[in-house]
């Protein structure tokens, strides 16, 4: 904050100098005599820009510039003898020149509030802009110089005279503004430099074919155009203003030089035809620049649009995904994504002789719970076993609910001997957990279980799990919370294991 207070007298000095230096050199590169009319009067862009930026301090900035530009062009003859009329009209020219630029400004502003960014991206609003920003304060403060020049006998009083020099003092306004208006947007946010910098190849490539066109071929001109397209169209409206500011003063300069097409004609006949070369190429290319800002604008937000709906739509398939293989209760893989697995993982097996067993386990007399404690307690007895098989298996096995409080394990690489162990652990595991119902009474539950192993014969999942059914039925004939297996070893095994 105390920097920007720091920096303000500097910067609007800088504006003064600024604003003096474009008035002079709008001056010094080509006027209509007598009168001294600039053909492209720049000081009126700077003089937006210095309102704009400090408001009345850019007033006052603007009245101070006119004068020390306007002021010594008033002199004709022994300016000893009319000081005091000099003066005078130095002050008058200085209020005309601020007034149209605090006239500019305050349309400028009014536009920016009711587009805002709009503003500089919609080529609709770019005739919008011309008209209340440049041609209008060009039109009020032009018969206020016209009758201020005419009393003074600095321009010739003839109609014909008086019509040609208000048309090009309204012209010369209105271009200034209209090259120098569409830059400020990029000077308010420090990024003009910028800008300048990443097309500074394309606007010193204008350079050469203008003077090829004023010194070897008139016609060259037209070469520009095709690269003044490419600007507007690469660099959009901040560097395609700079090209015009190039062209403008470079032409006006080789015009009155007498280089050139133009210079073939009687000059003031020549300069008018500049300015209005300025203005269509101007209208022309500022449009095409806005257009394209908004074709990228547009592209941008499709982009992110198709974006976030692709992500959208990634959430949903992995959401969508999830639903179909997963049971949502016990959020374990559903029967439909565990036979895919098993399937898979018989092939493997067979092809390269490898064991693997198949587990099916049954809750308990589940209805009883049921019926006792309420659904809901049954429900958390479920999940309960379902985290228990999940806790006692390895990475490659799979446990899943088959439907039901029926459950399914596949054993991969796991042999009758291996499966039996893994079953043990689930079953004591089961049976040892103490559950709660709603009203806080605890009770136990326990399983039954059947395995089978793979078998030569097994050529799909049918087969395992038809005969893992089978041994899990006879484990519950043999009074449940016991493991069954569908080869005669095992049950004796499991004898043995239950009766030691
Ligand atoms: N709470 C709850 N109950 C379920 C669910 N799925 C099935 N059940 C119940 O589980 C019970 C299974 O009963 P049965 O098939 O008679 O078997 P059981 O009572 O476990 O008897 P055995 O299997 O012979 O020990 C039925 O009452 C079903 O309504 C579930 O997702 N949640």
């Amino acid at each position: 904050m105390k920097k920007e207070n720091n920096s303000h007298p500097i910067q609007a000095g800088l504006f003064l100098v600024l604003y003096v230096l474009a008035g002079e050199l709008s001056i010094q590169l080509g006027t209509i005599n007598p009168g001294n009319m600039a053909i492209v009067w720049l000081a009126a862009g700077i003089g937006l820009f210095s309102v704009l930026r400090f408001q009345k301090l850019g007033i006052a900035l603007v009245f101070i510039g006119s004068f020390i530009i306007n002021t010594p062009h008033l002199f004709q003859g022994d300016w000893r003898a009319q000081i005091g009329l000099i003066a005078l009209s130095g002050l008058l020219f200085a209020s005309i020149d601020t007034l149209q630029s605090s006239f500019a400004a305050q349309s400028y502003l009014r536009l920016e509030k009711e587009y805002s960014t709009k503003l500089w991206t919609q080529p609709s609003l770019l005739p919008k802009v011309w008209l209340h920003v440049c041609f209008i304060p060009a039109l009020i403060s032009m018969p206020l110089f016209i009758i201020f020049m005419l009393a003074r006998g600095l321009i010739p009083s003839d109609i014909n005279s008086i019509i040609l020099r208000a048309t090009i003092l309204l012209l010369a306004d209105t271009s200034g503004l209209l090259l120098l208006t569409p830059l400020y947007p990029y000077l308010k946010a420090g990024t003009l430099f910028a800008e300048f910098r990443r097309s500074f190849w394309y606007l010193l490539a204008i350079i050469p074919p203008i003077l090829l066109n004023f010194f070897v071929l008139d016609r060259v001109l037209a070469l520009i155009l095709p690269l003044m397209i490419v600007i507007a169209v690469q660099f959009r409206m901040a560097a395609t203003n700079l090209g015009l500011l190039i062209i403008t003063q470079l032409c006006i300069f080789f015009t009155v030089q007498g280089y050139g097409d133009w210079a073939k004609q009687n000059l003031v006949v020549s300069l008018l035809q500049i300015q209005i070369f300025v203005f269509s190429v101007s209208l022309a290319l500022q449009y095409l620049a806005q257009a394209q800002t908004q074709i990228m604008l547009h592209r941008e937000q499709l982009e992110t649009e198709v974006q976030s709906r692709t992500e959208s739509l990634a959430a949903l398939n992995a959401e969508l995904t999830t639903l179909a293989t997963t049971d949502e209760l016990t959020r374990l893989p559903n029967r439909r994504e565990w036979q895919v697995k098993a399937s898979q993982a018989i092939l493997q097996a067979r092809r390269y002789q490898q064991a693997l067993s198949v587990m099916m386990i049954d809750v308990d007399h589940f209805k009883h719970i049921n019926d006792r404690y309420g659904h809901l307690t049954g429900d958390s007895v479920l999940k309960t076993i379902a985290q228990i098989c999940q806790q006692n298996i390895r990475g490659p096995d799979s446990a899943a609910r088959w439907g039901g409080e029926e459950f399914v394990i596949l054993l991969p690489e796991t042999d009758q001997t291996q499966a039996l162990i893994v079953a043990e652990k689930v079953r004591l595991a089961v049976a040892q957990y103490v559950h709660s119902s709603l009203e806080h009474e605890t009770f136990h539950v326990t399983v039954s279980l059947g395995i089978t192993s793979l078998l030569p014969g097994d050529t799909t999942l049918d087969n395992l799990i038809s005969r893992a059914d089978q041994a899990m039925y006879q484990a519950k004939a043999a009074g449940r919370n016991c493991i069954k297996s569908s080869e005669t070893l095992s049950t004796n095994y499991l004898q043995r294991n239950k009766t030691s």
